[in-house]
């Protein structure tokens, strides 16, 4: 069981943006997604949420891919954009209704999820606002509770901290902490290497469409062949020489 990527070659046209690049998210573990801007860590996510087709190997979630199984593999997967999208004639309630529709949850029992979410994101009160309403912050917490009332085996998060105030982001990190323990696998997208570092089970640093290292902390140290325990030193260190020819 885990979101398995195998020698994924894939991209926006003939020419690949990523090169055969294969890692798993296991059950219970957060991964960090790590790469300079243009990496492939998007392009990455668009193929794991079906965006974009592989033009060679595979993604599968417990097994299955996209093709096999469309209904299984979506419902496996929850997923927060970078950029807020929502629909601007629903209202905050609309959209929870309507993730409860689409993935087919128990209304009694996600609403009562919902409603704890909506406290801690402090959005209680605002469930008959409409989008144009919130803040970017704000879209982005209703996005958060929207994905996490699904309770889905896998999410995938793409570069959450960068439009939350540290309360909302000191409570992400508890319902990633949460969900984690559930047994729920975490991919997530971040510049920010600090979080990362303290919060990651395990990295996918990214170069050039390429895995240029995979492991834990102490596995990517000992792969950069420095002596620090920080993540960005060992980040540096091990993307020196190849950023030197980008
Ligand atoms: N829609 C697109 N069409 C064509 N090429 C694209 C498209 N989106 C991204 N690319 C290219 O794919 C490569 C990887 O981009 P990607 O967005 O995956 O990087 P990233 O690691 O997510 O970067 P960032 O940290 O800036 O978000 C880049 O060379 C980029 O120019």
């Amino acid at each position: 069981m885990a979101l398995e990527i195998n020698n994924l070659v894939g991209g926006y046209s003939q020419i690949p943006v990523l090169k055969k690049i294969s890692f798993q998210v296991r059950p219970g573990e957060l991964v960090g997604l790590i790469g300079l801007n243009g990496a492939g860590k998007s392009t990455t996510i668009n193929h794991i949420i079906g965006l974009l087709e592989p033009q060679q190997g595979s993604i599968k979630i417990n097994n299955v891919t996209l093709k096999q199984d469309p209904r299984k593999y979506k419902k496996s997967l929850a997923y927060i954009p970078e950029m807020p999208l929502l629909y601007p004639e629903l209202t905050l309630k609309e959209h929870l209704d309507l993730t409860i529709k689409a993935y087919d949850l128990n209304p009694t029992v996600a609403w009562k999820l919902a409603r704890q979410l909506l406290k801690v994101f402090r959005l209680d009160n605002k469930l008959t606002w409409f989008p144009a309403k919130f803040s970017k912050g704000m879209r982005q917490k209703v996005m958060i509770v929207c994905a996490f009332i699904t309770q889905a085996d896998y999410y995938i998060i793409d570069e959450p901290f960068l439009g939350l105030d540290p309360l909302a982001t000191r409570d992400l990190l508890e319902l990633i902490s949460k969900e984690k323990k559930r047994g729920a696998g975490i991919l997530m997208s971040t510049h920010v290497l600090s979080t990362a570092q303290t919060k990651c089970d395990y990295f996918v640093l990214l170069q050039a469409g390429q895995i240029k290292a995979q492991g834990d902390l102490a596995e990517l140290e000992k792969q950069s062949q420095i002596s620090s325990h920080q993540l960005e030193d060992i980040y540096f260190a091990l993307t020196k020489e190849d950023r030197q020819y980008e």
